[in-house]
């Protein structure tokens, strides 16, 4: 079966001060390759700084690597840091839903505007579309005439969903979507998630410090320390049997 996601050695340096006049590299990603199946999760694990985000923001286009390959199911969407196809098949989640919704902005609006950005549905196609994704994500359509701050922190992310969905993307990268979520909204959430990946056959990038998220939604686990991955296997292996100190320290913790 070929992978709906596929990166290949993919490393990043930043260029970040180091005093008044001076400058060094720092190597956030080291040759980084991991493969993701439709309709699977693959969660990322690793200490603070270990790379996940920077890891998220290439994957979904809003960084560049610099060395490496992305492809997706086959197709070379990012090479050597060129990136050669819209980003619209891998969509990103933040903490914070807020960040990618303009307060000022009803979401139905932000919706419409995001269909008419990146394709040809006409009005009456992007309405039943909002309509749609609205519903798909236990949300109502009366919502799209909401502004972010109308809405609780749940139903919030359930926006970010919607607009993260709208474009029927094939890979979802959640990095810590569900971490601010209080416990009972982040289980009903998480259920959701799978749901709506059994239903439409989604795949997740799942970057989380929440280990039972990790064990509860993902079938495959790489933990990552300093930019390199230390540690790769199927979820109940990595729980059951962790190799490296760095994994048992995090799943000990
Ligand atoms: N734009 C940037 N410029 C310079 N350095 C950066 C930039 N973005 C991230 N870094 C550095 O890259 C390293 C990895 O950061 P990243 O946010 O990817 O880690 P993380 O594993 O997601 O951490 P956390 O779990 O705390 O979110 C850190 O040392 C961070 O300071």
């Amino acid at each position: 079966m070929q992978p709906v996601l596929k990166v290949q050695a993919l490393s990043k340096e930043f260029i970040v001060r180091a005093g008044l006049f001076r400058t060094k590299k720092l190597q956030v990603l080291s040759d980084i390759s991991f493969c993701l199946n439709a309709g699977e999760t693959i969660a990322i694990i690793g200490e603070t700084g270990s790379g996940k985000s920077t890891l998220a923001k290439i994957l979904a286009g809003a960084e560049r690597g610099d060395k490496g390959q992305i492809l997706l199911e086959g197709e070379i969407i990012e090479n050597a840091g060129h990136r050669t196809k819209n980003y619209c098949d891998i969509r990103l989640i933040f903490q914070d839903p807020t960040r990618s919704l303009n307060p000022s902005v009803p979401i139905g609006r932000t919706l419409h505007e995001i269909l008419s950005l990146n394709t040809a549905l006409d009005q009456a196609e992007r309405q039943f579309k909002i309509n749609t994704t609205l519903l798909k994500v236990g949300l109502l359509t009366e919502h799209q005439t909401y502004y972010p701050h109308m809405f609780s922190g749940g139903q919030l992310q359930r926006v970010a969903l919607a607009r993260a969905l709208i474009l029927d993307p094939k890979v979802v990268v959640l990095d810590e979507a569900l971490s601010a979520l209080d416990p009972s909204v982040r289980a009903q959430t998480m259920n959701l998630l799978l749901k709506l990946q059994k239903e439409i056959n989604l795949s997740y990038v799942l970057i989380t410090h929440h280990l039972s998220m990790v064990r509860h939604m993902s079938d495959h686990i790489i933990v990552m320390d300093h930019g390199q991955i230390v540690e790769a296997g199927l979820t109940e292996d990595v729980f059951n049997n962790p190799q490296s100190l760095i994994t048992q320290r995090l799943i000990n913790f």
